[in-house]
């Protein structure tokens, strides 16, 4: 009999990804879809819809659904071996949200396997674009929310975090107020994760506690749903939402459909699936002290921590490995894409011709400091690309391998200054864990590393959602046992040290961060100011 293998899903902006891990935690399969590329029909642009009012981002809920079938033809061909999988788990971006029209249940539960399973649920999505976390056209729902409950700090109080605009209560009240026949015919709504969990359950999946505290609703410190959120939201979203779940909670057996059609044990258990950072958390095997930096579409900073003091930046998430802590979370939208934008303009499209323009200049960048971002920042609330001589005078351009290295600090320096304004300190005993797309790049780490002056591991895959959600996969077959994650993966490779920081970084980078900060305000968003500008 063949040996028995878990599988970690990840549902994320730009594409679907798999990991199998065997009983030993090593990787023996991997593979992707990228939306863009392997979907041309869907038309998007890094996975997603920008809107003509630059504000309003979506992705069409089908290309999921169709990634999947995808993705599993792929290992099929490949000859994988569904039988041996055990259990599974995944991950989703966080706050995006799926509408699923009545009556879907029963064509969710009844899929032929005769099909693919996109054919079946064509009809089945309410809202066929679904919302997701770059969308930022929630400014009045957040407004609401926050005054219905007494305030940005008392909302952050209850749920984690003050009203953003990704976040999904926020995304389902503009849904509801901009188009309530469309909220009357949606029979559930799920997160990205609990979608995908859905799709794999063959009924509706719960939403777990940690991607569930992305959402502006959940009571972090109680885990259930605050009725003062879900009412300012839409009416009747109790029942739409289901009730949320521990994140390592089994919540049933795979679907029919995978056994008849690609021969999936019948007791394959699924495992809840949660948001892509939480998984993250998992894959890296956070410990309480490191800091985990994602280079994703996205860029993310998060912590373990025991007793979060939820403040008006940042978001506090149930730890989606033990229940009793939480993680705190810092979101910057200009991450990959922006790096991407600039290598075309400076470096030929070329990460190659990047990496050597960022190593040719010197750390500090004699002292020219830039702000990058292409669309509305969260961390902080600013737009545009703005560039600062040494003299803080702010110039109009940079020579190309300025603009790479101000682009590439800028970003890490931000990252240090929020993070220490969340409380965290870089000690001597610190350790960085970086992973997504941009972790495989060297030069970009050195910098990281420079900017907080501590070591930057990385694992052996950039996927860490991938290989958590498959690590949580084999946990929660144990978790009511009171087994922790921790004691599962005992056996994995332990993160590997990728850079050091070089001499005399610390001292470098002090007043430049003094510097970056103060600038920093000089340009955050100001409606006003904005207004008066044009
Ligand atoms: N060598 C590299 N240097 C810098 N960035 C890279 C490199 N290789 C890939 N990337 C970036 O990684 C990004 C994808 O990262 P990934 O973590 O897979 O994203 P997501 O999970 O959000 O889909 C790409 O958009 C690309 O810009
Ligand atoms: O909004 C957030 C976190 O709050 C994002 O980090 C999303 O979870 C998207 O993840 P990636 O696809 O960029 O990994």
């Amino acid at each position: 009999m063949a040996s028995p293998c878990y599988l970690g899903w990840d549902f994320s902006t730009q594409q679907l990804k798999v990991i199998a891990i065997d009983e030993q935690l090593r990787v023996i399969y991997e593979d992707n879809v990228h939306f863009d590329k392997d979907l041309p029909e869907f038309k998007t642009q890094g996975g997603v819809y920008i809107h003509s009012d630059r504000l309003t981002v979506t992705s069409p809920v089908l290309m999921w659904v169709k990634a999947l079938d995808m993705i599993l033809e792929k290992m099929k061909s490949s000859g994988f071996n569904f039988s041996q999988v055990r259990a599974l788990s995944g991950a989703g971006q966080q706050h995006g949200s799926v509408y699923w029209k009545k009556g879907s249940i029963q064509i969710l539960k009844n899929a032929s396997s005769e099909l693919p399973l996109h054919q079946s649920l064509k009809g089945c999505f309410s809202v066929s674009n679904s919302p997701i976390w770059m969308d930022s056209s929630t400014a009045s729902q957040c407004n609401a929310l926050e005054e219905a409950v007494g305030g940005a700090q008392h909302l952050a109080s209850i749920t984690g975090s003050r009203a953003y605009e990704r976040f999904t209560g926020n995304q389902i009240a503009k849904i509801y107020s901009q188009n309530p026949e469309v909220y009357k015919q949606t029979e559930r709504i799920s997160l990205v994760s609990s979608f995908a969990a859905s799709l794999f359950l063959g009924t509706y999946a719960p939403i777990d506690y940690s991607d569930g505290s992305g959402m502006n609703l959940l009571q972090i410190w109680e885990k259930v749903w605050s009725k003062s959120c879900l009412d300012a939201c839409a009416p009747g979203l109790e029942e739409r939402l289901g009730c949320p779940v521990p994140s390592h909670s089994v919540l049933g057996t795979i679907s029919p459909y995978y056994s008849q059609r690609y021969g999936f044990s019948p007791d394959c258990k699924i495992v809840a699936f949660t948001g892509d950072n939480p998984a993250s958390l998992a894959g890296m095997r956070l410990q309480e002290g490191d800091i985990a930096i994602s280079l994703g579409t996205s860029d993310t900073l998060f912590l373990w921590i025991q007793e979060p003091t939820p403040a008006l930046e940042g978001h506090i998430l149930c730890n989606p490995v033990d229940s009793q802590t939480y993680m705190a979370l810092l979101c910057f939208k200009n991450g990959s894409l922006m790096r991407e934008r600039i290598r075309d303009d400076c470096a030929s499209g070329s990460w190659d011709e990047f990496s050597k323009a960022l190593s040719s200049t010197v750390a500090g960048n004699n002292g020219n400091l830039g702000f990058y971002f292409d669309v509305m920042e969260i961390t902080p609330e600013a737009v545009g690309i703005h560039r600062f001589n040494r003299d803080n005078q702010k110039v109009s351009g940079f020579p190309k391998e300025v603009e790479i290295r101000a682009l590439i600090e800028g970003q890490f320096m931000a990252k240090r200054i929020h993070a220490e304004k969340l409380g965290y300190k870089v000690l001597p005993k610190t350790r960085i864990l970086a992973t997504g797309g941009a972790s495989h790049n060297k030069t970009i780490l050195q910098v990281l590393s420079d900017v907080f002056n501590a070591p930057v591991y990385t694992i052996d895959t950039a996927n860490s959602a991938c290989l958590g959600s498959a690590y949580r996969a084999i946990h929660g077959l144990v978790a009511e046992r009171n087994v922790s994650l921790a004691d599962v993966v005992k056996s994995a490779p332990e993160p590997r040290l990728a850079v050091t920081p070089t001499a005399g970084a610390e001292e470098l980078y002090r007043p430049l961060l003094k510097r970056y900060a103060e600038l920093e305000q000089k340009v955050i968003y100001n409606p006003t100011s904005s207004c008066l500008a044009k």
